[in-house]
């Protein structure tokens, strides 16, 4: 593994960053990171991508993390990129969160754009919330310790982290069982009082507390990023990316604190009833203070839930970046994202559509064909009545072999399976 990882979150040894290295690169000038690897100036990048950064992305199949000879990133001048320099103005915080369809490449452009605002100086944290997580791919390490990795190969501060939803599941689980779920249900049996429980079956706790509601999971990984960002010694980061989970996820997890308003109402519903049936023994047990405490963790929950949603509604601060590929299909579901995301009061000011082809792509008959469909797919957006307003950023589909070629040209070391983005 390449990842020199930090010890824990809270111990980030921030002080590794000077103010000298973190403004070290001009974004005037092409830049090519090839970690512990002098730059090849022969190789001309602009031909390859004319609008953003590069990032390797070794396939997810050889989860072997290389130490040597990665490529980084690769990036163009910045006024080549619509709107990046708003992007990355300014000294005050800002989250971006990244999102859009399963698979057109979210997580790629928000490692690109993570790498982006660390060579223009900004200290940045890139995290993955998404299940499917590939931000390991991306920077060809391994983020998925649950601790901020930095990210090898830049002089600038760039962490990574891949956070586990599945973790986050079961914080969740054992907080409500706690609650009103198993525990009072095993605590009603031992004193012979189940079949209060199962009068009270119409509140399908059971069911509402075993089964986390969807967009949960990442909701809780989010306010766990925000819980340790938010403390004195992250204030140096000035760009948060967040890699988020395709479309439905983001959108459920916008609802979730009027979900657990109401699931601990019923709790809380439950608990009342519980405690005046139970309240000759209650005192003799010391049960009360216990059950008390369980629902003011839960009570914590809703509270976490409801300053993700405030984050993401935050104008200021926060900036929702959808990402799409030029199909019909995922235009369409992009406007669909939009429309719910203004709906929540999400703000949403740009559109990357990636992985589109070159105007060279016509010089074959397939591509062009697929070309001739793309700038058909473009056009839906410029008439979109949700999309027409956004700000548009164009990423080009990157041509494997051909950078392969030139690369490996210049780098004799470099893997094979090594694409770019962006
Ligand atoms: N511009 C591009 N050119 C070539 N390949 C690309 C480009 N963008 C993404 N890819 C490839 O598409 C695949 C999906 O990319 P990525 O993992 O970034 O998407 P995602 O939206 O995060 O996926 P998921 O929804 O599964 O998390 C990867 O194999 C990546 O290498």
């Amino acid at each position: 593994m390449a990842a020199a990882c930090v010890p824990s979150i809270s111990s980030l040894p921030i002080k590794r960053f000077s103010a000298k290295n973190s403004l070290s690169v001009s974004m005037k000038d092409f830049l090519f990171t090839i970690s512990r690897t002098p730059q090849p100036s022969s190789i001309s990048w602009t031909k390859i991508s004319r609008n953003f950064s590069f990032i390797s992305l070794p396939t997810a199949t050889n989860r072997v993390y290389r130490n040597s000879f990665q490529v980084r990133s690769i990036a163009t001048p910045a006024e080549t990129v619509e709107g990046f320099d708003e992007m990355a103005a300014g000294t005050k915080r800002k989250y971006y969160m990244l999102g859009g369809k399963g698979g057109v490449g979210k997580t790629s452009c928000a490692a690109s754009l993570a790498v982006k605002f660390a060579n223009h100086g900004q200290p940045t944290i890139v995290v993955s919330t998404d299940p499917a997580h590939s931000l390991s791919d991306s920077f060809d390490q391994d983020l998925t310790g649950g601790m901020l990795v930095p990210v090898d190969g830049l002089d600038t501060p760039l962490f990574a982290l891949e956070i586990n939803p599945e973790k986050a599941r079961e914080e969740f689980r054992s907080a409500s069982q706690k609650n009103g779920g198993t525990g009072v249900k095993d605590f009603m049996d031992s004193m012979g009082l189940g079949m209060l429980v199962e009068q009270l079956g119409e509140l399908k706790l059971g069911e509402l507390l075993d089964t986390p509601p969807p967009g949960l999971d990442e909701a809780m990984a989010i306010s766990k990023v925000m819980q340790f960002v938010e403390a004195p010694e992250y204030s140096m980061f000035t760009r948060i990316v967040f890699d988020t989970a395709p479309t439905g996820h983001t959108l459920r997890l916008l609802s979730l604190p009027d979900f657990l308003d109401a699931s601990i109402g019923k709790i809380l519903q439950l608990r009342k009833k519980i405690t005046s049936a139970t309240s000759a023994i209650k005192s003799v047990l010391g049960q009360e203070e216990k059950r008390q405490d369980a629902s003011d963790k839960l009570e914590q929950l809703r509270e976490r839930m409801v300053k993700v949603r405030d984050l993401f509604r935050d104008t200021d601060s926060t900036e929702f970046v959808i990402v799409t590929i030029p199909t019909v299909m995922a235009i369409n579901e992009s406007s669909r994202l939009s429309a719910s995301l203004k709906k929540e009061h999400v703000p949403v000011k740009r559109l990357i559509v990636n992985q589109v082809l070159p105007p060279s792509a016509s010089d074959c008959k397939f591509c062009a064909m697929k070309r001739k469909d793309q700038m058909r797919a473009l056009d839906i957006i410029k008439s979109d009545p949700e999309l027409k307003g956004l700000k548009l950023v164009q990423a080009p589909l990157v041509d494997n072999i051909t950078i392969n070629r030139v690369l490996t040209d210049a780098i004799t070391c470099l893997s094979k399976d090594v694409t770019f983005l962006l």
